[in-house]
């Protein structure tokens, strides 16, 4: 009776395994894997006595068939999408299947975990994407900006002179007196500043920091946050726990 959540994203697919009435966020395992990877987790999950999986996938077509053929055999599939409204989350995208799934999944965990709260929740991937959710339970839009890896290696694919960063555990200060320290803490600061921009704008009472970069964002933020491991998963939970 497992049930099987994916979070693919355009760098690394993400995965936990939940038991039946599992607390949200209460995995019996879980892990990620870059897609070339994803052939020998499948072959993990084939024991694992799942019945039931979510897919998330923002990634593209080939990484949904390589998903379909990682899954077990015979289990019942969701390919999680967005729609007006699901979990008691209202979509306000105008176009509400235009919204990225893993953006709506992560509002729905977001909603979860901060109920009746103003909430931003930023999701620090390939890109960071910020969004603001209601305290009503309505999705009112975002924003989608280059995710931190991706900004620093623009400056150096891009530039004669700038070479290609890696930021530490702690952000630099905020002026940087070398170009390490100068490009760390400018890329730090544009995702730091649209994740505070966001609060201040939606009046925010809880912000919900997510992704692979979020261990270098975060410690740069200078309000109130909570960072949460894979909220895009935590979002398909509460999902599936809601039909
Ligand atoms: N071990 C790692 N492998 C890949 N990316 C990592 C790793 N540790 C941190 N990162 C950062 O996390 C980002 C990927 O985060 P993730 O949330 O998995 O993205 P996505 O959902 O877009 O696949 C990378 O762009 C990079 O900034
Ligand atoms: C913005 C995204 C690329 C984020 O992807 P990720 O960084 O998680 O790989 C994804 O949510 C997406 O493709 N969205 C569709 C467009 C939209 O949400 O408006
Ligand atoms: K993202």
């Amino acid at each position: 009776m497992t049930l099987l959540l994916i979070d693919a994203g355009n760098t690394r697919i993400k995965w936990a395994l939940a038991a039946p009435g599992a607390a949200l966020g209460k995995w019996e395992q879980c892990g990620a894997v870059e897609h070339a990877g994803l052939d020998a987790v499948g072959a993990g999950w084939r024991h694992a006595g799942i019945t039931r999986a979510i897919v998330s996938n923002v990634a593209g077509a080939a990484v949904r068939e390589r998903i379909a053929q990682a899954l077990p055999a015979g289990i019942d599939v969701e390919w999680f999408a967005s729609v007006e409204e699901r979990a008691g989350l209202r979509n306000g995208y105008r176009n509400p299947g235009q919204l990225g799934c893993d953006r709506f999944s992560a509002a729905i965990g977001a909603r979860a975990l901060a109920p009746g709260q103003d909430v931003i929740v930023a999701t620090c991937g390939t890109a960071t994407t910020v969004d603001a959710i209601s305290a009503d339970g309505r999705f009112i839009g975002g924003m989608i900006l280059p995710g931190l890896a991706l900004m620093a290696g623009a400056l150096a694919s891009n530039t004669a002179q700038l070479p290609q960063v890696a930021p530490g555990a702690a952000p630099p200060p905020v002026f940087g007196d070398n170009t390490h320290d100068a490009i760390v803490s400018g890329c730090l600061s544009a995702q730091a500043g649209a994740i505070e921009r966001a609060c201040a704008a939606h009046g925010a009472t809880a912000c919900i920091v997510s992704g692979g970069a979020a261990p270098y964002i975060a410690p740069a933020l200078t309000l109130a946050h909570r960072v949460v491991d894979n909220i895009v998963l935590v979002g398909l939970h509460a999902a599936a726990g809601a039909d």
